[in-house]
């Protein structure tokens, strides 16, 4: 029987490909006691209605230009549509899941990036209430958490998943963080073949931001992760959400994915 509480990022590159028996899987989780937080994105979701909107979407080292008129459209989708089909799925799995947005209960706390100059109303996590998180869990739900952060003065904020999901982690202090996204794992071309790296040190994540090897969304990914690992949290495992069993696998037994571990 687990007892972990561990924090699960969704993806949105890989929402729609999830197969009813992931949440299956995160039920079985539950059922055998261990705690799970969900924090999800979104982003191709988004820049599809900002498309459907005539609204193009520009982003700057992955973060999204974030206007007013981008900023409803965020709110809308994650915390409107997104949020909301993780629940049901969760809930047609048998399990029990109450979706929170970042903004209800000054759940996530943020403030403009430095760069707000350049990209709007994009926040950098300030403070996380982990008593709700917490409440919500000693209900028996499932928390699902829309990445919204709100500042003192009422303002929303764009916040990157990756960046909210290892926040609330960090907050929590959870054992782990696992990462569901579209490719199994972090990849390396190792002899001319493209192959899933087992472990990785914070070290060698440098290297691969510094030599192309990482780019694009996979680098708020590893970056939250790194700032992770400097805290309490002791790894954060990167999986494909497409594949059937995978995800309980990573939680219960390991050796799936990539792990990120202290150098
Ligand atoms: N070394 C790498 N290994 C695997 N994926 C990588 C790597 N570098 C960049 N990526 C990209 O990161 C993507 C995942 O990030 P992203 O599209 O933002 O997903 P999500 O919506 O799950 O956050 C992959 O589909 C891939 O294109
Ligand atoms: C500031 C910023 O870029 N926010 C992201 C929030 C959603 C997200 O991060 O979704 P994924 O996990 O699917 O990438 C965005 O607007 O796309």
């Amino acid at each position: 029987m687990g007892q972990e509480r561990f924090v699960m990022k969704c993806g949105g590159s890989t929402l729609a490909a999830l197969p009813d028996s992931f949440f299956d899987d995160l039920r079985g989780l539950q059922e055998d006691g261990y705690r799970p937080v969900i924090v999800h994105g979104g982003g191709p979701a988004i820049s599809e209605m900002l498309g459907r909107l005539g609204i193009e979407s520009e982003f700057v080292n992955g973060l999204r230009k974030t206007d007013e008129a981008t900023l409803d459209v965020v709110e809308m989708v994650l915390a409107g549509r997104i949020n909301k089909e993780i629940v049901r799925r969760i809930q047609s799995s048998g399990a029990k899941a109450l979706g929170l947005s970042g903004t209800d209960g000054r759940l996530i706390q943020a403030r403009p990036v430095a760069n707000a100059d350049e990209i709007g109303f994009v926040g950098d996590v300030t403070g996380v209430n982990a008593e709700i998180i917490e409440g919500v869990m000693a209900m028996g739900y499932i928390p699902v958490i829309a990445p919204i952060g709100i500042d003192d003065s009422g303002q929303r904020y764009n916040i990157n998943a990756d960046t909210a999901a290892g926040a609330v982690a960090s907050q929590l202090g959870v054992d782990r963080m696992i990462v569901v996204t579209d490719v199994p794992g972090i990849l390396r071309t190792i002899d001319g073949e493209k192959r899933v790296l087992p472990s990785v040190t914070t070290a060698e994540i440098d290297e691969m931001i510094a030599s192309g090897e990482i780019y694009g969304g996979m680098i708020p990914k590893v970056k939250s992760a790194v700032q992770c690992i400097q805290g309490r949290v002791r790894e954060v495992v990167i999986i494909g959400g497409a594949e059937p069993g995978a995800f309980a696998r990573a939680v219960r037994e390991g050796g799936v994915g990539t792990r990120i571990v202290k150098s």
